[in-house]
């Protein structure tokens, strides 16, 4: 069933539930209107609550007071207060609880004795049974009417709710015997058992013809009028016009004017209630799923039996869903179990990385300690370095000057001209080339001092010798050479970029370059195109 049809059966429930109390209500106010006129002023208000109702009959000094009205005796002894009946505050109770217990116990027997509604002494306690307590007034107040009417044959009826029967199935009670029973279905009332035997002589056979069809068709009309009953007990009409007029009522329907006010209540209800079933029905057949049902009767048949496919479709998604919960559950627990292992790799990670940091700063350390001892060395070497670069011989003369170049940087020539003792001399340097040493070997030897510059140190590298010695050579290396026949200065450089450009994530290096000549006391800017700016004072 969807939600709109829930909601409408709510709200047809609420409705009838409003019904009810509506119906309670009225039937209450009625009683309390009659005692209150019968009896005397009862001190509450003529629509009163049920709290109200009872509380002002607790006492049962009214009901007594009320039934020794109509049926002088009934009750031969109530226990009454000093007070004045006109007096009596419904609120007010000055009597004892067991004499109020009396007073009630006595108008119980005396109302069994009367074939009335009974109801038993806790019910006046109870707003729960109200119901029944109503019933019996208006069932006294009924057996007044008939017994003013009737001069007291003891033919009566009484006010009786649509919805009494129902109420009576719910709340058996012991004094309500069969006969009872079948009295408020005819909304006769019980004595009507006390009407005479076929065979008395005051009632004769027509009498009793016309009596027993009145009563079969009061049957099926429940509800009739007082005065119309009243008059069937009335041995002075003529028994046959009375029948025929109870038929002609029945036949044209008339009779409906002369019930109360209930069957317009049964027929309102009954048109609410065939509104609502339609709306219901309309709403089922809009279900795609119910379409080939005929009616939502049907419809709810078909959902209560265990083979219903929409039963099986219910069962089959409950199960889903508890497959889905077991899921879930299963997933926030391996979640669970990858935060701690994630959590335990992060730890790692960060012991991992502080391990690294460490190390890096210990490296840095060793880095910038390798570098004080390299600079260190530089300077234990010299900071003044002499080298000797021996340039090969163009003529057989020379060729066989140089006769020793030592490892310790000693040099020994020869003058061929003068004798071995004589023409012998000896020089020492830091090092000695000779006339075979390549362009790499010799800044081999120079490299780890210009490195020296990247650490904050000045270096100053110069060549000196006479025309055609091999300055130029050594420097800058022959005009149009290879990548291996580059100078110095070419070497230097290209090893200062590539110092640069590994270090460039720690250290930004500026490097310019300038180059100049000093030629005759004059320096020259070589760089510079002009030949007029290159001179400098
Ligand atoms: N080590 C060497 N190996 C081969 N050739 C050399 C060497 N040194 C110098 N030469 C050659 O000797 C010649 C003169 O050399 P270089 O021009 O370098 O002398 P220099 O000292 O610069 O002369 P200057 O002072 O007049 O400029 C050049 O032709 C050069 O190629």
């Amino acid at each position: 069933m969807d939600n709109s049809s829930r909601n409408e059966l709510h709200g047809f429930s609420l409705a009838l539930a409003s019904r009810k109390a509506e119906e309670a209500a009225w039937r209450r106010y009625e009683a309390i209107r009659w005692l209150d006129s019968f009896v005397g002023p009862l001190g509450i208000s003529n629509q009163p609550s049920e709290v109200e109702f009872l509380s002002c009959l607790r006492n049962g000094l009214i009901l007594c007071n009320a039934i020794n009205k109509i049926q002088p005796g009934a009750v031969p002894k109530v226990v009454d207060n000093p007070r004045p009946l006109q007096s009596i505050s419904w609120d007010c109770q000055p009597l004892p609880a067991y004499q109020y217990f009396e007073n009630v116990r006595n108008f119980l027997v005396a109302a069994k004795e009367l074939n009335l509604p009974a109801f038993e002494a806790s019910d006046l306690e109870r707003d729960t049974f109200e119901a029944n307590v109503v019933d019996c007034v208006l069932a006294l107040k009924s057996l007044h009417e008939s017994k003013q009417i009737s001069n007291g044959n003891g033919f009566h009826k009484h006010m009786k709710s649509p919805l009494l029967l129902h109420s009576n199935r719910m709340h058996p009670r012991p004094l309500s015997t069969v006969s009872l029973d079948s009295c408020r279905r005819l909304d006769m009332p019980a004595t009507c058992e006390k009407q005479p035997p076929i065979g008395s002589p005051n009632i004769g056979l027509e009498e009793f013809i016309v009596k027993s069809l009145v009563d079969s068709i009061v049957q099926e009309k429940e509800n009739f009028d007082g005065n119309l009953l009243a008059s069937l007990r009335n041995q002075d009409k003529d028994a046959v016009k009375l029948f025929q007029s109870i038929v002609s009522i029945c036949s044209n329907e008339s009779l409906q004017e002369n019930v109360y006010e209930k069957t317009e209540f049964h027929t309102t209800l009954e048109d609410e209630l065939k509104e609502r079933c339609s709306s219901l029905a309309h709403s089922a057949s809009v279900l795609d799923d119910i379409s080939d049902l005929n009616s939502l009767q049907d419809y709810r048949a078909c959902f209560k039996k265990k083979s219903c496919n929409h039963h099986k479709l219910l069962s089959i998604q409950e199960r889903e869903v508890l497959d889905l919960k077991a899921l879930l559950s299963k997933t926030k627990g391996e979640f669970h179990d990858l935060q701690l292992h994630l959590q335990r790799d992060l730890k790692d990670l960060e012991n991992l990385v502080q391990g690294l940091s460490n190390a890096a700063l210990g490296y840095h350390n060793v880095v910038q300690e390798n570098r004080s001892l390299y600079n260190i060395v530089q300077d234990l070497k010299g900071n003044i370095r002499v080298y000797c670069r021996v340039r090969p011989s163009f003529n057989c003369l020379s060729k066989n000057m140089i006769e020793y170049i030592g490892e310790d940087g000693s040099l020994m020539i020869l003058d061929p001209l003068k004798s071995k003792r004589d023409g012998r001399k000896v020089f020492r340097f830091n090092r000695v080339f000779g006339p075979a040493a390549k362009q790499d070997e010799v800044f081999k030897d120079i490299e780890p001092l210009i490195r020296s510059v990247l650490d904050g140190y000045n270096v100053c590298i110069f060549a000196y010798g006479q025309t055609g010695s091999g300055k130029t050579h050594t420097m800058n290396g022959p005009s149009g050479g290879a990548d291996k026949d580059f100078g110095i200065n070419y070497l230097a450089l290209n090893d200062l970029f590539q110092i640069q450009n590994v270090r460039k994530d720690s250290i930004d290096y500026e490097i310019n370059v300038q180059m100049v000549e000093i030629y005759n006391e004059q320096v020259r800017d070589l760089l510079v195109a002009e030949s007029s700016n290159t001179k400098y004072p």
